[in-house]
């Protein structure tokens, strides 16, 4: 199976965890566009969607399926949406993406985040892929050399500016034996807005798709 294939399988299983009359949280990336593609044909059975990114908000009405303010809503029963890397806590590297802020504060709304990622994912320790800073611009240089102190190699993400008008840096070079506490540790630096470790917060449940089929992993 492609990754592509493997993206659609747990895509479509994550189906089964979508209620019908609720409020659906949905994530950003091409593993959460097939989740939208999906959810597009039961529309008229869920009251509507709070989107993680403008992307996403506009693929979902692009399908017709409504999106709302998260101000205007205090229910999410489930939360979809992918991720960068999962580790066997179902800790997570998210914001490959770079909408890590609002896919952030939708997953602590939600009262069950099901994460759907291709078996490459999978990691035993996290930190092989470089892990995303959404940074107030003008602290760039300062959030940067902090970064440095904990030990990370920070990289500018040239040209990409976030939904929420900030940049990024991605942290290299870092395994994250301990991730609850580096994802305080930089959240904790003046000018972070949010990082991309889901560990305070983690998945409940991670669909995994393999060769074999679509693993299922809960916490
Ligand atoms: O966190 C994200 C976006 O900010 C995505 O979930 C993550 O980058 C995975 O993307 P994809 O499903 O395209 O592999």
């Amino acid at each position: 199976m492609t990754q592509d294939e493997l993206k659609q399988a747990v895509a479509r299983a994550a189906m089964q965890y979508v209620e019908e009359g609720t409020i659906v949280g949905v994530g950003t990336g091409s593993t959460a566009n097939y989740f939208i593609d999906y959810l597009a044909e039961m529309k008229g059975q869920i009251e509507g969607t709070v989107a993680s990114s403008e992307a996403t908000r506009a693929r979902l009405e692009s399908h017709g399926i409504p999106v709302y303010d998260l101000n205007a809503v205090d229910d999410i029963p489930v939360y979809v949406d992918g991720a960068d890397e999962a580790d066997p806590n179902l800790c997570l590297i998210k914001g490959g993406g770079g909408a890590l802020t609002r896919e952030k504060i939708i997953a602590a709304v939600a009262k069950k985040f099901i994460c759907i990622a291709d078996g490459s994912k999978k990691v035993p320790v996290l930190g092989a892929f470089p892990l995303p800073v959404e940074v107030i611009p003008m602290a760039r240089s300062h959030v940067a050399r902090e970064i440095v102190k904990l030990g990370g190699d920070p990289v500018y993400r040239e040209g990409f500016v976030t939904d929420n008008g900030n940049i990024i840096l991605d942290i290299h070079n870092m395994q994250i034996a301990q991730p609850v506490k580096l994802e305080h540790a930089l959240n904790n630096i003046v000018g972070v807005v949010t990082n991309g470790l889901f560990a305070a917060r983690s998945a409940d449940v991670l669909l995994l798709g393999t060769e074999n089929g679509v693993e299922t992993i809960e916490k």
